[in-house]
């Protein structure tokens, strides 16, 4: 009998540690990423989600342990290599850090100027794919951050993670701050841009619908660590409390019962 594939870790950690002075963040934290995966993180506030996620795209240098990104550890690599490596990941931050004096194509076409040496109408014409890509209307191009509402914020900032057509996608608490509506449209898309592109999403949220529509595998930290991680009706099965009241809790409830009454039909 044909044996399947072995799944292939795009991102891997091992051991890490991470500590602010006496403040122990993170303790022998270990975690896979599958490729295509669409994996949640989940944890209370302040159980280091940002920490690892900026530890992983090599925003931080952890404590110690080790940290690869599709098998190469970014902080050892030359200024050369390091560039690189980072063309292949894209990273929408909590409150979509788009530079507020910079219109909305040039936001998205500024990577393409600085990283992929295209000239600035190249760039602009390329930005404004990837704007419809992210699902906004024709005339955002030109607006200024300040004149969007919050899931156009979002979208921009997707499309400016985009730029690079990147493999691995890191979305840091993308529907925070969304209304139902917005934030549900977002889910779609999220799923839509990985099958469409192939993408493996590693995703920190606190969102219990976009865990139930959109990830394939959801990881836990809790107790400094990664406690448990796979599907999400394994996790929710863990008997720490956190993770009992957070998915049994009467808004985890909801979300299950909204995802039994309409299964999102593109979760793999
Ligand atoms: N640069 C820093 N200096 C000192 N402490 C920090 C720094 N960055 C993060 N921390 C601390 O590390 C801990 C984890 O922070 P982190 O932002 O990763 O939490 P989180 O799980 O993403 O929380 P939330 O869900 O509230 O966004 C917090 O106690 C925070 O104060």
């Amino acid at each position: 009998m044909p044996q399947p594939a072995p799944q292939e870790n795009v991102i891997q950690v091992r051991d890490l540690v991470n500590r602010f002075g006496s403040q122990t963040v993170h303790e022998h934290l270990d975690l896979d990423v599958r490729r295509g995966e669409i994996l949640g993180v989940v944890g209370g506030s302040g159980t280091g989600k940002s920490v690892l996620l900026r530890s992983i795209v090599g925003l931080r240098r952890p404590t110690s342990g080790q940290v690869h990104v599709f098998g190469q550890d970014l902080l050892s690599l030359s200024p050369e290599q390091r560039s690189q490596l980072e063309r292949r990941f894209g990273v929408l931050f909590q409150n979509g850090a788009l530079f507020s004096s910079l219109n909305v194509v040039e936001n998205v076409a500024m990577p393409l100027i600085e990283h992929a040496g295209l000239s600035r109408p190249e760039a602009q014409r390329l930005a404004g794919v990837k704007l419809a890509l992210a699902g906004l209307p024709p005339g955002t191009e030109i607006k200024y951050p300040s004149e969007l509402s919050g899931g156009m914020v979002k979208r921009a900032a997707l499309a400016r993670a985009l730029s690079m057509d990147p493999e691995i996608l890191f979305l840091d608490e993308p529907t925070a701050g969304l209304d139902p509506i917005s934030a549900a449209a977002f889910d779609r898309l999220i799923l839509t841009l990985r099958d469409a592109l192939g993408l493996t999403v590693f995703l920190v949220t606190h969102d219990l619908d976009t865990l139930y529509t959109t990830c394939d595998r959801v990881a836990v930290l809790s107790q400094k660590k990664v406690l448990v991680v796979g599907p999400l009706d394994v996790v929710a099965e863990n008997g720490d409390p956190w993770v009992q009241s957070y998915f049994h809790g009467p808004r985890g409830r909801a979300a299950e019962e909204a995802h039994e009454r309409e299964p999102s039909p593109e979760v793999k």
